[in-house]
């Protein structure tokens, strides 16, 4: 059940959802605020398009439109993050560090520091609740499980998620545009996000990159250390890559490891991709308190992957072992691994360069 507020401060894209998130908090009384982000520089539609969708949104609903501009904020947390992930060999992934970096940490400030609200609110597909017992703030997947977006969500921590509404979390997909197109809002038809917003910008990972790496060429090579083909940069590969390698052979080949010392690209058959184990640092336990002892769990080392079961043991550094019950294809550092009790986020972080 959604609280009862008073003011609210909803995170405009220019979307669907969060038109529909907007809406739906005005329908039912509360003092809603528009705010957008304004994140990128330089070339690309989205930004500029998102935040004069987002405006027509708020004219259409009666209410007032802020952008803050936050690019300063996305260059540090994500550009140089992401061109410093790639440069050392890992794949990192920028959502989950956008969502709470840029994105819901400074509108939680922004939100009740300078417009007196009480929450936030933002589309995304996922649930909070309370547990009295535990008295933590849970997050839980959305009912909508094909929209489920909890593995971006999973570094929120307790104070953002005691300030958060997630108006969608209950609603299907198919709903939202029902209702979108029932208030005749001008996002109604608007096509669905279908990639990383940066790659939507650049066209491509490669070409965004390109911007900010120059080419480094070394050697691909298979497990054994035989020198296969070369290479302008590992930074134009990710562990579980198939398509575009640049080297011919009878068998399919899959990217293994990246070797950011010796600056080679490591390939092997599509088994030699599997592991069984892998350990997790910035560990953030969302939904239960730190556990002394291993726990089972369900964990998705990535967003579209099934969730596999899995004992998570606690390290002493904080960090955490992911020992999965079948090896798991591809598994990437700088990507994240989130585990679930069921619909429950129990906790999540990123997974480390294989040592
Ligand atoms: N630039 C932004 N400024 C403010 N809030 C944002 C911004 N970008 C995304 N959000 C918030 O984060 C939510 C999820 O963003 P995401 O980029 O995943 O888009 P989405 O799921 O396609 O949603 P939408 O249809 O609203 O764009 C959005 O619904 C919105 O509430």
């Amino acid at each position: 059940m959604l609280p009862s507020t008073k003011k609210v401060v909803v995170g405009l894209s220019g979307g669907v959802d969060s038109s529909v998130a907007a809406a739906i908090l005005c329908e039912r009384g509360d003092d809603v605020i528009g705010l957008t982000l304004w994140l990128m520089r330089g070339k690309g539609q989205c930004c500029s398009e998102g935040m004069v969708d987002a405006a027509k949104i708020c004219e259409q609903l009666g209410i007032e439109h802020k952008i803050v501009d936050s690019r300063d904020t996305f260059e540090q947390y994500i550009i140089d993050y992401l061109v410093a992930g790639y440069e050392a060999g890992i794949t990192p992934l920028p959502c989950s560090q956008c969502n709470k970096a840029v994105k819901f940490g400074p509108m939680v400030k922004y939100a009740k520091a300078e417009l007196g609200a009480d929450y936030i609110a933002t589309g995304h597909y996922a649930r909070i609740t309370y547990d009295e017992t535990l008295q933590r703030y849970q997050l839980r997947r959305a009912i909508d499980r094909s929209k489920d977006q909890t593995y971006f969500l999973y570094d929120l921590e307790q104070d953002i998620l005691a300030a958060t509404i997630f108006p969608l979390g209950d609603t299907l997909k198919t709903e939202t545009r029902t209702i979108a197109a029932g208030l005749n809002l001008s996002t109604a038809d608007k096509p669905e996000s279908q990639d990383l917003c940066l790659v939507e910008k650049h066209g491509s990972m490669k070409t965004f990159l390109d911007k900010y790496l120059n080419e480094r060429p070394g050697e691909i090579v298979n497990t054994q250390g035989a020198v296969l083909g070369k290479h302008l940069g590992i930074h134009h590969y990710t562990i579980g890559q198939r398509r575009g390698i640049g080297v011919a052979a009878p068998e399919p080949l899959y990217v293994v490891a990246l070797d950011a010392s010796k600056n080679r690209v490591v390939v092997g058959s599509r088994e030699e991709t599997h592991g069984g184990e892998c350990s997790v640092d910035r560990v953030n336990w969302v939904s239960i308190p730190q556990p002394s002892a291993p726990i089972r769990a369900q964990v998705q080392v990535r967003y579209r992957s099934e969730a596999v079961p899995v004992s998570v043991i606690p390290l002493e550094n904080g960090k955490v072992k992911l020992v999965f019950d079948e090896p798991q294809f591809g598994i990437t550092p700088g990507q994240a691994a989130v585990w679930y009790d069921e619909d429950i986020v129990l906790g999540g972080g990123i997974i480390d360069p294989i040592s």
